[in-house]
């Protein structure tokens, strides 16, 4: 059934990737035409665009109508994601199930994940879960965490530069915002211990996988495996190709057949990595649970970390994705990762659940 829903575009704080697939921003009617398989799907604007339903940030936040699941979609470069105000109880709004019916891209929301602002435990101050498109709940997410901390500040009517702490799968992470509106979040040390990641390839005498052979459908790849809290498996070559080109590679092949490899026992993300100067990488990911996506925060954390151990860049490094760039750093002193991007409010919205 076709509703007429007025959708919010945030217009005034454009990414890299900008709102380009969606219909001209500048010209925009108020009023866009769209089939849900939630009939009664409503959609509110957040813009300088005017609106048919006036209704304010905030108000539309602390919305309490029980029967309506209220949303905020946001993405961190292309990385989307439906985020849910949670903190009154420490259950899932909703079910994995329904979250795969949001993520769905043409009966749903559309996103690459659901995200739940709960709340704190252990002496942080929210948790964060999430599920992934596929409905598999992961320990973490990079982007999400910096589309948590934009959505919280806004629920919170935080403004300036401020940071929280988020008890998550991967233990506590702390996402700061910048007087910019970019995040800044301390991803915490990544584990190299094989047997953490989780991976069945044999261990070095460190007891990682570092540059280590791996045959994927008859082809032999360099991996080196790093958990971010999720496993990553990190590759710049292969037989066939000593440094790889990403733009070549036929990803929707090949990145199913690694998330699903014997060798991975709780299935991973994997990242495709080019190398453009000491300080530079171009990636490309196909996410656990997700496929291809435009980012992974994780991924690029665990780039930069794999980079090193392989001796292909330094420690401070752009890491280029299809959505953009974000600024990673594995720092020395603490051995955390550091990772600095965006992270933009798209609409909000609500279901009746
Ligand atoms: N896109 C995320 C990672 C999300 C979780 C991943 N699909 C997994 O299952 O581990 C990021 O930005 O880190």
């Amino acid at each position: 059934m076709a509703i007429t829903a007025t959708i919010s575009l945030s217009l005034t704080s454009p990414t890299h990737r900008s709102l380009l697939s969606l219909p001209s921003s500048r010209s925009i009617s108020t009023t866009l035409q769209r089939t849900f398989k939630y009939p009664n799907s409503r959609l509110i604007a957040n813009s300088s665009i005017k609106t048919h339903t006036p209704l304010k940030t905030n108000s539309f936040l602390h919305q309490q109508e029980s029967d309506f699941l209220h949303f905020a979609k946001f993405h961190g470069l292309g990385n989307d994601f439906v985020l849910i105000d949670n903190r009154d109880s420490s259950e899932p709004k909703i079910s994995s199930e329904k979250a795969v019916k949001l993520c769905d891209r043409n009966f749903g929301v559309g996103a690459d994940g659901v995200i739940f602002v709960l709340p704190g435990i252990n002496g942080t101050d929210y948790t964060m879960r999430i599920f992934n498109s596929d409905g598999s709940e992961p320990e973490m997410c990079g982007n999400g965490m910096r589309c948590f901390a934009k959505f919280v500040s806004q629920l919170e009517s935080l403004h300036g530069r401020h940071s929280f702490t988020i008890h998550t799968g991967a233990g506590r992470i702390v996402p700061e915002v910048l007087e910019d509106g970019n995040v800044r979040v301390d991803m915490g040390q990544p584990t190299l211990k094989a047997s953490d990641v989780p991976t069945k390839l044999s261990p070095n005498k460190d007891h990682a996988v570092v540059k280590s052979e791996i045959d994927v459908d008859g082809v032999i790849w360099n991996v080196t495996l790093v958990s971010m809290g999720n496993p990553h498996c990190v590759t710049f070559s292969s037989k066939e190709s000593q440094n790889l080109v990403v733009d070549e590679l036929k990803l929707a092949q090949i990145g199913p057949k690694f998330e699903h490899h014997e060798m991975f026992p709780a299935r991973t993300n994997t990242e495709f990595v080019q190398v453009l100067s000491n300080s530079h990488l171009k990636m490309r990911v196909w996410e656990r649970g997700a496929g291809a996506t435009l980012a992974c925060g994780t991924g690029a954390c665990a780039t930069v970390v794999a980079a090193v151990l392989e001796g292909r860049a330094g420690r401070n490094c752009t890491v280029d994705l299809p959505g953009g760039p974000l600024q990673i750093e594995w720092r020395e002193e603490d051995n955390h990762v550091y990772m600095t991007g965006s992270a933009d409010l798209v609409y909000y919205g609500s279901l009746p659940l």
